[in-house]
């Protein structure tokens, strides 16, 4: 279970206060109005901003205080996901470490992937080369590789068209069950995640 016990965390003249539980495994999401604060609990957990007070625990493991690479944690943004200047191919490999130097069976689980997030194709092309929808399922690709037990989404398909972010969810979805992930998912399309959300936080 992903844990925040009256985490407190400022941002600007803001502070806000999270109590939130998630079960291993679960698909939540994250709602609320503009503003209230569903982007800086991602941040927060993945380690982004100063906790000032209160407890961040994965599995009754505190991570309060830990760097953002030492947590339990890979987070994608709506956008700007991938270095530009690099291939996909590398982009993705960064996310098994920071060389991108991969071995046969790495490269291997890499292609795995990418064939079924439908990317395979377009690993040896520049990022801006690459559709918007192609863009965000190789920035999936790279959260995934990561091997990290909790994935945080921030609209990570609002970019994209209505079909297209249904087609997104189905395989983030699929990737949850596949890999074992706990995903929070910020959005503000609640009712697109029907068919796949076990539990919602409501941010008011
Ligand atoms: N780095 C920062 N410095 C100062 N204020 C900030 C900072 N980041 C966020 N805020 C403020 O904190 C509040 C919450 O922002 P946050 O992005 O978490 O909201 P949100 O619920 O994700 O909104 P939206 O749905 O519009 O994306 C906003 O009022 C925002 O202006």
């Amino acid at each position: 279970m992903l844990e925040l016990l009256s985490v407190q965390v400022k941002q600007g003249d803001n502070l806000f206060t999270y109590n939130s539980q998630v079960n291993k495994g679960a698909f939540c999401r994250i709602v609320g109005p503009s503003g209230v604060g569903k982007t800086t609990l991602l941040e927060t957990i993945a380690g982004f901003n100063h906790i000032v007070a209160g407890e961040v625990s994965w599995q009754g493991q505190s991570f309060t205080y830990q760097k953002p690479e030492s947590r339990p944690v890979s987070m994608m943004f709506q956008q700007d996901n991938l270095f530009t200047h690099l291939s996909v191919y590398t982009n993705i490999a960064l996310g098994v470490r920071p060389s991108a130097r991969l071995n046969e069976a790495e490269k291997q689980q890499l292609q795995q992937l990418c064939l079924q997030l439908g990317i395979v194709d377009q690993l040896d092309k520049l990022p801006p080369q690459l559709s918007g929808g192609q863009q965000q399922r190789a920035a999936l690709a790279r959260a995934i590789i990561h091997k990290k037990p909790i994935l945080l989404l921030d609209e990570p398909f609002s970019a994209l068209d209505k079909k297209l972010r249904e087609d997104c969810i189905a395989l983030t979805d699929t990737m949850r069950k596949q890999y074992n992930l706990t995903v929070l998912m910020v959005t503000h399309h609640p009712k697109e995640l029907d068919q796949v959300a076990t539990q919602t936080i409501e941010i008011s």
